[in-house]
């Protein structure tokens, strides 16, 4: 379980406060308006923001004194982050060995992800000769292979039209229920994802305004924003 009680952080013209529970190996999608907080989230779970006051953890242990490199976590940012100088199968080996000298048995780890995120015999390509969904293909592999048990996606697919955008959710509900990872996932466009999270986290302003099943979140949390019930809207 994550778990995120009263995490405060504040900028001279932001302000958080993220209360927030997820069940290990659930699929979690964070949606809401842009600017509201969604990324600051994700990035103090990954240990690039850390919280003034609060308390975050995962299966019992405490995040906050452990750097990022050291979290139990992966995470795949929107530009997907790919080295263009590297194949794929480097570019996932990252995942696993910053200094790329693997082993036989590593190797195989690193072909074999590939493969599970559908791209068997892609190893040698360079990003620059992927499409942009191959693309975070080979950046999910990379979080994948890392074996860290959960993963962090921050609007992976935005840059992708709706029905590759759809395969690709479908494809982390998928592994993530073959892995047995917890994946928490931010996303523009709710609806993408409603029949496939099991929970659903409306963030604005900063704070956890609804959390729980997709369709009563988007019933609640969209309503409520739009008639600008929050606070400070
Ligand atoms: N390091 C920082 N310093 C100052 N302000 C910050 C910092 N990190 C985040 N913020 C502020 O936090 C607010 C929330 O930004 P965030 O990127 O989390 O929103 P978001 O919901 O992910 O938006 P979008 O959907 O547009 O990506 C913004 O007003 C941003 O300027």
């Amino acid at each position: 379980m994550l778990v995120i009680e009263n995490c405060r952080l504040s900028w001279p013209d932001f302000e958080a406060d993220y209360s927030l529970s997820v069940r290990s190996g659930a699929l979690c999608a964070v949606v809401g308006p842009s600017g509201g907080g969604k990324t600051t989230l994700l990035h103090m779970i990954a240990g690039f923001e850390h919280p003034q006051s609060g308390r975050l953890s995962f299966d019992g242990r405490d995040l906050l004194p452990l750097a990022p490199a050291k979290r139990p976590i992966a995470i795949v940012f929107q530009d997907h982050n790919l080295f263009p100088h590297l194949t794929a199968a480097e570019n996932v080996a990252l995942g696993l060995r910053p200094s790329l000298r693997l082993s036989a048995e590593e190797r195989a780890l690193v072909s074999e992800t590939l493969e599970a995120v559908g791209l068997e015999g892609f190893d040698q390509r360079k990003p620059g000769e992927m499409s942009g969904g191959q693309r975070q293909r080979v950046a999910l592999a990379r979080a994948l292979v890392s074996g860290r048990p959960l993963i962090l996606l921050d609007e992976p697919f935005s840059s992708l039209d709706s029905n590759l955008r759809r395969s690709m959710i479908r494809l982390v509900d998928e592994l993530r229920r073959k892995r047995h990872v917890t994946i928490v996932m931010s996303i523009h466009t709710p609806e993408d994802v409603a029949d496939l999270a099991d929970q659903m986290v409306f963030v604005a302003n900063g704070r956890v305004a609804a959390s729980g099943p997709p369709a009563e979140v988007l019933e609640r949390g969209l309503a409520e924003d739009m008639a600008g019930l929050l606070p400070g809207t």
